[in-house]
């Protein structure tokens, strides 16, 4: 498969009011074209970072690439001038956000939202961006006279769909979802998933989902990384990683699923607190967390080495 995006080594810092959050630290990760990855992690993993630095899009002043690059067909979107960069974002890379509330303007009405890139990226004239705007409403389920509504006599579930509509307008090569289901409820989450598969593969554009959720992961993905620390942990084909999980951070996600078969024991939670970025430890960063840690894993940081067919994990330690 063609490479589309690549990561190389990226390192991202907020720094503010004295101190520095390291939130990535040293991250790779390609996607291929068409392919679907799942990005998940705990809050504070530093998932988010990783898709704003993708877009260029670190809050000014506070967040810094420190090192690495980002590549988009080899080009680089770190060093990308940010006029260049208002042409990918939105027209090869799109993203839906988590509250659509936030990311739809509340005093344009949804038709324009959609039209705007239509306009801009595919330079297409009003009455063509306002026909292929209904067609994109139609197609995520929501009838075309309502492009006259604003965002707020939307649902949420409907907002989100408008959202994925104007993600989707200018047929992106990479779409970034970062986490767009959470805020709705699971019939709702449920019929969004199936829309973003269908159009996904309608569209073969490639997909990196941001999530804390396996389930999503599983439903949507080819491919699944594991994020810690600002750092992979485990990657690989997403039956692979939930069949054989090597990483103890990765065994302890999948225990905390609940399961209807079998005895209903309790659930086992990870102990303790996601890795604070402010103050991160020496050695594999999950190691205060870990059942089975070493003095070895205390001090030396585990690279990133194949366990597997199309697998990897980073753990000195790991689950045979
Ligand atoms: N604007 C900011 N200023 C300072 N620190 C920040 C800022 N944004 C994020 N951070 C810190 O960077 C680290 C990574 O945050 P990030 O939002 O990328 O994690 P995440 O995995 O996306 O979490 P969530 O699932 O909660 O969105 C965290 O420790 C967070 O506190």
């Amino acid at each position: 498969m063609e490479e589309l995006l690549k990561i190389e080594d990226l390192h991202v810092e907020y720094r503010s009011g004295g101190t520095v959050a390291k939130a990535v630290n040293g991250l790779n990760l390609t996607i291929h074209k068409g392919e679907a990855i799942g990005l998940v992690g705990e809050s504070g993993a530093g998932k988010t970072t990783t898709a704003l630095s993708i877009l260029n899009l670190l809050p000014e002043h506070v967040g810094y690439v420190t090192g690495g690059d980002v590549k988009l067909g080899g080009e680089s979107l770190i060093k990308m001038k940010d006029k260049k960069m208002q042409t990918i974002r939105g027209k090869r890379i799109a993203m839906v956000f988590q509250n659509p509330l936030s990311s739809l303007n509340p005093v344009f009405t949804v038709g324009h939202q959609i039209e705007v890139p239509l306009l801009k990226h595919k330079k297409l004239n009003k009455k063509q961006a306002h026909e292929e705007a209904a067609r994109l409403i139609r197609q995520v389920g929501i009838a075309e006279y309502r492009l006259n509504d604003y965002p707020h006599q939307f649902s949420g579930g409907m907002r989100q769909r408008v959202g994925i509509a104007a993600a989707l307008a200018c047929s992106p090569e990479l779409l970034i979802c970062d986490e767009p289901t959470t805020a709705l409820d699971v019939t709702i989450q449920a019929q969004i998933l199936e829309l973003m598969k269908n159009l996904q593969k309608q569209y073969s554009t490639s997909l990196l989902m941001i999530t804390h959720n396996l389930g999503i992961i599983a439903e949507l993905c080819q491919k699944v990384a594991i994020m810690y620390g600002g750092e992979i942990v485990e990657y690989g084909s997403v039956k692979e990683v939930f069949q054989h999980p090597k990483h103890w951070y990765m065994v302890g996600l999948l225990n905390a699923i609940p399961k209807l078969e079998g005895d209903r024991e309790r659930l086992e939670s990870i102990p303790g607190a996601v890795a604070n970025a402010q103050n991160l430890p020496g050695g594999c960063k999950f190691h205060p967390r870990c059942t089975h840690c070493t003095e070895k894993c205390k001090c030396e940081q585990p690279p990133l080495v194949k366990v597997g067919e199309d697998h990897y994990a980073a753990c000195w330690n790991m689950e045979v």
